[in-house]
């Protein structure tokens, strides 16, 4: 199979969908590998260690998207890229449909063969969404103290307190791969740490992982509310996949914190769950304040960080993707569970139901989808 790696062009997104030694493993496979030129240097790959590695340098994304079968990116297709899809296109990447609506359209009309990596799912987990979350995760406590910071918009406190000076608190909403990992961080950086989530069963395995260094609750309107009004920085981390975030922290809510507390709402990919979040921003403009409450909302975090970040996410996609390329996308579709859950958009339906009943479309199953002779019957 010929598979393509545009340039990722969202907003300082320097990571890319590849490495040189998945490169190897997919040329070692039988298949080529075009990288549109540059494509590399944001996670220090330069177009000579592809080269080297078997792939082929193209000059222009244009190229790249029409020569290939297969394109793998990290984020999700900005609107100027939509004029490259086509019917005979298989897409492997993020895609967080629920809370891109115009693309989830573009893709149905177009008749692309889209993979979200995001929703993925080996039994209960999201192997192609966990390592680019234990990333977010960590950023999301570093970030928070950072915007806590006089100089930065926060009110000037720090998250461990000295001695003789009371600790920050951390409210972490939602207890799976991004919360654990925001706090961890939080607890090494020495705040007194709060951590919320649906799952009793969860919130017993985050106290035996985290012992007396971390208070969990269970998440409800009332007990986000506390959490919420006595935190100094709040992180977003819930997650139901597939589908748009529930709106769990209401606008009274971020009133009730003191001025200059800081919100990271990490979930923002799939639409936030804070109801004063009403844009993503960006890496360049990354905050903006509400309320006299500091918030962050960057979709693409781990682009910040992008070589931990991108040899972290393609350690997990390569395996995929070679399954892909050797089988045939629909042979590897059929045989693979995980890989048929993370289909979102085939043959112009839509394919993953959270999806389909979030944006108001019909949902059909992916084996149907794949073989239009059961749609019709
Ligand atoms: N902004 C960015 O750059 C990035 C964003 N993300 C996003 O972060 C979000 C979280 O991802 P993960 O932690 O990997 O998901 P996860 O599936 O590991 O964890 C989600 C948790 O939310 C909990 N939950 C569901 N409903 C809840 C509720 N009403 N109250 C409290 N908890 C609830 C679940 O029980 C689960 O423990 C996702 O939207 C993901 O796409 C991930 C990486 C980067
Ligand atoms: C999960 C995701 O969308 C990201 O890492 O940017």
């Amino acid at each position: 199979m010929r598979i393509g790696i545009p340039k990722e062009i969202k907003n300082n997104e320097n990571r890319v969908a590849i490495t040189p030694a998945g490169v190897v493993a997919l040329v070692n496979a039988g298949h080529e590998v075009l990288i549109e030129m540059n494509a590399g240097l944001g996670s220090s790959f330069t177009n000579e260690s592809y080269q080297e590695a078997g792939a082929v340098i193209v000059e222009d994304a244009a190229s790249v998207w029409s020569s290939t079968e297969m394109i793998m990116k990290v984020k999700e297709p900005i609107s100027s890229e939509y004029k490259y899809f086509r019917k005979d296109l298989i897409l492997f990447t993020y895609l967080h449909l629920a809370a891109e609506p115009a693309l989830a359209q573009a893709l149905k009309e177009s008749g692309v063969l889209a993979i979200a990596y995001e929703t993925v799912a080996v039994n209960r987990t999201l192997p192609l969404l966990t390592p680019m979350s234990e990333v977010a995760g960590r950023m999301a406590a570093q970030i928070g103290a950072q915007f806590l910071e006089k100089n930065n918009g926060g009110k000037g406190i720090l998250l461990s307190g000295v001695p003789g000076v009371k600790r920050g608190k951390v409210a972490v909403v939602g207890g799976g791969m991004v919360g654990t990992n925001a706090a961890k961080i939080a607890i090494g950086l020495g705040a007194d740490v709060t951590i919320l989530d649906l799952s009793p069963d969860r919130l017993r395995q985050l106290d035996d992982i985290f012992g007396n260094e971390l208070t969990t609750l269970i998440s409800n309107p009332y007990n986000i509310a506390e959490a919420v009004k006595e935190a100094d920085l709040v992180i977003g981390a819930v997650l139901i996949p597939g589908a748009k975030a529930p709106k769990l922290v209401t606008e009274e809510m971020v009133k009730s914190m003191s001025p200059g507390s800081v919100i990271v709402d990490v979930a923002i990919d799939q639409g936030g769950i804070f109801e004063t979040v009403d844009h993503i921003t960006t890496h360049d403009n990354p905050t903006y304040v509400k309320h006299g409450v500091v918030h962050y909302a960057v979709a693409n975090m781990p682009g910040a960080v992008p070589q931990t970040s991108t040899v972290a996410l393609t350690n997990v996609t390569v395996p995929f993707a070679l399954q892909i390329a050797n089988k045939g996308a629909i042979k590897a579709i059929l045989e693979n569970d995980a890989l048929a859950k993370g289909v979102n958009v085939a043959n112009g339906e839509i394919t993953f139901e959270a999806v389909a009943s979030d944006l108001g479309y019909n949902y059909v199953s992916v084996e149907n989808a794949l073989n239009p002779n059961n749609i019709n019957a």
